[in-house]
């Protein structure tokens, strides 16, 4: 019964908290599959229940029901508000939930604040953040929440922390997941796919169940391609097509370096497609791109630098910045997120695209179905995007294609056991990396 007392006694000194720490509370209860003085269950996302063993001490339940009530919201997010009541809120647009994981990290810490500025989707855009954290970050993550209500945001009105996707993901028309187990000393790149194979497999089913139907979801936590596929996979009442692995930071960065070598601004180089796997087989496209509207190829004559030296210095990129930090890229990624969600969200430029990893089913390039794949983009800024046709290859191009199209078909082969597809047979190419494990 000792265990049994001290569940109690935790209990009763938290109910007396914080709502957030309630939330909490109601989070951790949920999260457990067999507890010492019984089994709980989820009865609904946001209602816990504990079924109890006879003869065994009963712990309080925890509820949550009404999803307006204080367990829903943090600190000065409780406060009522009403758009219609202020002149120059008046003719904002409706409220948009965003859902982020690994909201107490690095990228996030750069990323919310852009998100609540309205970096994304403008000045008359209310958003609501609903933050997914863990028990050990959950600390961090009420200290994020609170630098949220310090900033003033205008148009953040709504802030959510928990530690249970199935809460935090409720009505998410947007779901960022960032969130992703770091590859420790030692670990096998199998044992990473599992691992955060198991993370994103638990948040598709989670996103299945209480998402908007139209969810967009940007897998970021590495591997991220794979992960968005074991996502979409656990996910079958959301479309595919919604789900996106970031490869926009390759992109940005293919963009600096060919504006770099040919002398010219950033904003000179457009139609920068990274294809494949976000990892050192990427492909960053110079066959297609653009200089100045003049191909890459025709500005840069050095066809041995843009085939070797740009080739690896994307492909390694993320790698010489742990170097010099000592930690990943966190501001440019933040950036490259916000640019990817702006790119869905506002029209393509004409004659334009940009990458994104997505579902290859139906796809025009030949590349192989059922992956999620870097490719060329295009959108008409309703959220969604279509594949770009006018593209041309060499065999340079096809083959460096190939190399990552076949690390992909590993990496899903290896993570069969999470997509439903079977018993997992691991036979990873061994010199292919994340960026950052270079
Ligand atoms: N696709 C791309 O282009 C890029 C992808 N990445 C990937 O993005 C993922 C996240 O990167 P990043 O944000 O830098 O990683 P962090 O290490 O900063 O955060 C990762 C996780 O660590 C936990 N955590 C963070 N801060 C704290 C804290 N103070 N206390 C306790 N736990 C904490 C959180 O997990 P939890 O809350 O679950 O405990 C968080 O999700 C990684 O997988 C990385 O490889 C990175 C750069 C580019
Ligand atoms: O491997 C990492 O965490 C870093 C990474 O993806 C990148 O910088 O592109």
């Amino acid at each position: 019964m000792a265990v049994a007392e001290l569940n109690f006694s935790y209990t009763k000194t938290h109910l007396h908290s914080s709502s957030s720490q309630l939330s909490f509370l109601s989070s951790r209860l949920s999260r457990r599959r067999n507890c010492a003085i019984g089994s709980f269950h989820r009865v609904q996302p946001t209602r816990i229940s504990c079924s109890i063993a006879p003869n065994q001490v009963q712990a309080p339940a925890v509820q949550t029901e009404d999803p307006k009530s204080k367990s829903d919201c943090y600190g000065v997010f409780c406060l009522t508000y009403d758009l219609k009541a202020e002149e120059e809120t008046r003719s904002w647009k409706k409220l948009i939930n965003i859902a982020v994981s690994g909201a107490a990290g690095m990228i996030s810490n750069h990323l919310l604040f852009k998100l609540a500025s309205g970096e994304v989707f403008g000045p008359d855009q209310p958003i609501a953040l609903k933050l997914l954290g863990s028990e050990k970050s959950f600390q961090a993550l009420e200290g994020v929440a609170m630098e949220l209500e310090d900033s003033l945001f205008p148009l953040l009105r709504e802030v959510r922390i928990g530690i249970d996707p199935y809460e935090v993901f409720q009505d998410a028309e947007w779901a960022l997941l960032i969130g992703a187990k770091p590859r420790g000393p030692g670990m096998e790149r199998a044992d990473l796919l599992d691992i955060n194979g198991q993370i994103f497999a638990e948040q598709g089913k989670a996103l299945n169940a209480v998402a908007s139907r139209n969810v967009k979801v940007i897998v970021v936590g590495n591997p991220c391609n794979t992960n968005a596929l074991i996502c979409l996979k656990n996910a079958p009442n959301i479309p595919a097509k919604n789900f996106h692995a970031l490869t926009r930071l390759d992109e940005n960065r293919a963009k600096c370096q060919l504006a770099l070598k040919a002398g010219v601004f950033y904003d000179k180089v457009s139609n920068m497609t990274i294809w494949g796997n976000h990892s050192t087989t990427q492909v960053p496209d110079f066959l297609n791109a653009k200089i100045d509207g003049l191909p890459v190829t025709e500005v840069i004559r050095d066809r041995k630098w843009l085939e070797e030296e740009f080739t690896e210095t994307i492909q390694k990129r993320g790698g010489m910045l742990i170097k010099k930090w000592g930690r990943s890229s966190a501001a440019s990624t933040a950036v490259s997120i916000v640019d990817a969600m702006r790119s869905l969200v506002t029209p393509t430029p004409e004659g334009d695209w940009f990458s994104s990893g997505v579902y290859s089913t139906g796809n025009p390039y030949g590349i192989a179905e059922d992956l999620v794949f870097s490719m060329p983009c295009r959108s008409k800024g309703d959220g969604d995007y279509e594949f770009v046709k006018d593209v041309i290859f060499d065999d340079f191009l096809r083959q460096r294609i190939a190399k990552s199209e076949a690390e992909l078909l590993a990496e899903k082969r290896c993570v069969a056991h999470l997509t439903g597809e079977g018993i997992a047979v691991c036979d990873l190419p061994g010199d292919t990396m994340l960026p950052g494990e270079m």
